[in-house]
């Protein structure tokens, strides 16, 4: 039979089938964090079950830490007990953990990736919704909950359902100025979302194959955002140049030898979805969201639909904007540009490009969190600490920091946000604060102008 990515990947983990009922699977890499971890490792002491693989897990600290003076104890008191809870638990279990101040550190969907911990072909889970980011490589990645992490700490592996299969095809050619967040943020807008309830989507065509890892990580991180358990996309050259030589990627020989496999990870002509969407990239503009939830985006320059539901009115109730309204030129004090999905050193050279030799508006705060320590690390190598501060912005240390308000990086109630994150749900950035989800171009030149802008006319 004819197979797809996910399939292939998915039968190479099948420790065993239950007739009728679902698959035990095999896992290969679980990455965890302060927040989900501490009562799944309660549950293991309290019934006396070892971890049973602890080699195959990898911990960083990441939402509740501060991005300011990570060497001082930190300051919040339920933010410091989950800390040192995690530490105490990797300790005790000997698991590898990247705390804070680590050169490792930062926020889990950006250094697995970085440390070539993340390869092609590979089960992953994490107690994390964005975990699907993996799938940029041609895994099967994706977030599990409290009692799954429990599980797989016991047994290295899961009883689940298969789910079924969603492929999107996005061909032509990106417009100037279009980054793959425009792109993720224009699929959900189209297709809505619960458009991916159910499924594993796979990202298909030549858009996603002639982005860079980076782009993919984007575009895959945000798949949870349509309701699909995760995205991928087939490994390629791109994909094996950006693993090639990084920290736990594969040496020489056995590199050679798991890059031959991993070629073998794509769909087959002629294998069946369960349902297919296609695209065209000439569509995709750079896109907003004017409410809350990652679906409510439009275009830069378009206007917010009319003839809304009772809950979208609400949401635009709670945003402050009309029905049929354009965004342009509405005053933003506060931009974010960090998270899992945007936090990464291309999205940080493109703010730099833009910037550069420019100032922030004197009514804007310009937040810049790198997602990595290594990140963080690049930009004093490359000198975009220079350009950052130059322009005003404020740059922090990195973390998940106000991509949701767990630590001290909160957006003030009431307040816009131009936001490089995944989630514009109410109160997210803080109680009260309204979130406006872009890319971080988009972000960039909302800073300077003080206003949300169409950037686009003067791209050059
Ligand atoms: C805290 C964590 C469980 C949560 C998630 O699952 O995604 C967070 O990372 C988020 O982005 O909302
Ligand atoms: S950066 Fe945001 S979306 Fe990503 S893991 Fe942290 S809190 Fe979740």
């Amino acid at each position: 039979m004819k197979k797809t990515l996910f399939d292939k990947i998915w039968d190479a983990h099948v420790v065993e089938t239950i007739p009728n009922g679902p698959n035990v699977l095999y896992i290969d890499k679980h990455l965890i964090h302060e927040v989900t971890s501490p009562q799944a490792f309660n549950e293991l002491k309290e019934r006396d079950i070892p971890v049973f693989r602890p080699d195959q897990i990898v911990a960083t600290a990441d939402h509740n830490t501060p991005t300011i003076d990570q060497h001082l104890p930190v300051k919040e008191l339920l933010s410091r007990n989950q800390l040192r809870e995690l530490s105490r638990n990797c300790e005790e279990n000997n698991i590898t953990l990247y705390g804070l101040g680590h050169p490792y550190n930062g926020i889990v969907h950006v250094i697995a990736p970085e440390l070539g911990i993340t390869q092609p072909g590979m089960t992953i889970v994490c107690g994390d919704s964005h975990t699907s980011t993996h799938g940029a490589f041609g895994t099967i990645a994706f977030g599990i909950g409290t009692s799954q992490v429990a599980q797989v700490f016991a047994s290295q592996c899961l009883l689940l359902e298969k789910p079924k299969k969603l492929r999107i095809n996005l061909n032509g050619k990106l417009k100037k100025g279009v980054l793959p967040k425009d792109v993720i943020l224009y699929i959900i807008s189209k297709l809505g979302t619960n458009s991916g309830t159910g499924y594993f989507c796979e990202y298909a065509g030549n858009v996603f194959e002639e982005m860079s890892m980076e782009g993919r990580m984007t575009v895959c991180n945000m798949s949870i955002e349509m309701g699909a358990r995760g995205g991928l996309i087939a490994p390629d050259e791109t994909t094996f140049e950006y693993i090639k030589g990084r920290k736990f990627a594969p040496k020489e020989t056995e590199f050679k030898k798991m890059k031959a496999y991993w070629k073998t990870l794509n769909t087959d002509t002629d294998a069946v979805f369960d349902k297919e969407y296609s695209l065209e990239a000439e569509d995709i503009e750079p896109m907003i969201t004017y409410g809350t939830n990652p679906g409510m985006g439009i275009k830069l320059t378009g206007k917010i639909p009319v003839n809304l539901g009772k809950s979208d009115l609400k949401s635009l109730e709670y945003m402050d904007f009309k029905e049929g309204e354009s965004l342009i030129n509405k005053t933003i004090n506060y931009i974010f540009i960090g998270s899992c999905t945007n936090s990464r050193i291309e999205d940080f050279r493109i703010v730099a490009a833009y910037i550069k030799g420019k100032k922030k508006a004197e009514n804007v705060n310009a937040l810049i969190v790198p997602g990595s320590q290594q990140v963080a690390a690049q930009l004093r190598d490359e000198g975009l600490v220079q350009v950052f501060e130059e322009a005003g912005f404020t740059l922090r240390q990195p973390g998940c920091s106000a991509c949701l308000a767990m630590n001290d990086d909160k957006i003030p109630e009431g307040e816009y946000c131009v936001s490089t994150s995944n989630r514009n749900f109410e109160g997210r950035q803080g109680q009260g604060s309204r979130t406006i989800l872009a890319s971080p171009l988009t972000a960039a030149a909302t800073a300077i102008a003080g206003k949300i802008t169409d950037f686009t006319k003067h791209l050059n």
